[in-house]
């Protein structure tokens, strides 16, 4: 569904990402998992259209070349981005955040049943949908911004670090709605640190340090892998 190529991106001097390529089948659930500084939220950006990378770098979606195509056009292509920070329309309520997400044309006459999914999935949104989100909990917001997403009817929906900063009850919770979309059936880019919780939702995923992926297979095999087990030393209980 995804493949990306051969991907260097430089910020100034300094070089974020060296020769990285992933791919994605569609319905299928990646983790990138990686400690801080490793290049994740670059990768993501490039996934996004939020970056340029170096010439000789490849994305394809659906066997489409989408590189260098600006970064309000994925969701009419039907990738969704909940970036790190989640990006939220802090002074809207909840039902004003939702009702932006499903701005593409292709989602529009789904409204009504993506907004039955969203609340369905979270119903604390169900409960605050007039509650303006900048008054929102940490993990609220996450859901506001998760909620967004799939309002644009995703078929890739990428999340940045959805459980940073989050209580371990509140990742839980969050991680359960993501296995719930996950079996809907629409393909999941899911990039974190925690990795016992991310592997027990994702088929496959990648390990990147400095810039570079070091690691790729499936999740058991990264959940036994004693290179995942350094890099995160302590995160896998
Ligand atoms: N806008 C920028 N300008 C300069 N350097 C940057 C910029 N954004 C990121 N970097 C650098 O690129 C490297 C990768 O950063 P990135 O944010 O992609 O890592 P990350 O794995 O997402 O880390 P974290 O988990 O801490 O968010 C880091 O060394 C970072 O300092």
């Amino acid at each position: 569904m995804l493949e990306l190529t051969n991907t260097a991106l430089r910020y100034g001097k300094h070089l974020a990402l060296h020769g990285v390529g992933i791919s994605i089948a569609p319905a299928e659930t990646v983790v990138v998992l990686g400690a801080n500084g490793a290049g994740k939220s670059s990768l993501l950006k490039v996934l996004g259209g939020l970056v340029c990378p170096e010439p000789g770098a490849g994305l394809t979606f659906e066997g489409k070349a989408i590189l260098g195509r600006p970064a309000h056009d994925f969701p009419e292509l039907g990738i969704a981005l909940v970036p790190e920070g989640r990006g939220i329309f802090g002074d809207l309520t909840v039902a004003e955040n939702l009702q932006l997400g499903a701005h593409p044309p292709h989602a529009r006459p789904h409204e009504k049943r993506q907004r039955d999914l969203v609340l369905d999935l979270f119903p604390r949104l169900a409960e605050r949908q007039g509650q303006i989100a900048r008054t929102m909990s940490g993990g609220e917001q996450q859901m506001v911004a998760i909620g967004r997403a799939l309002m644009s009817c995703p078929k890739l929906l990428m999340l940045d670090e959805p459980s940073l900063g989050l209580a371990p009850i509140v990742t839980s919770e969050l991680f359960t709605a993501l296995g719930r979309i996950s079996a809907t059936g629409i393909a999941m880019l899911v990039v974190e640190q925690n990795v016992k919780a991310s592997l027990a939702i994702a088929q496959r995923g990648y390990l990147m340090e400095a810039g570079r992926i070091t690691g790729a297979g499936t999740a058991d095999s990264l959940r036994a892998d004693p290179a995942v087990q350094r890099a995160f030393l302590g995160a896998v209980a």
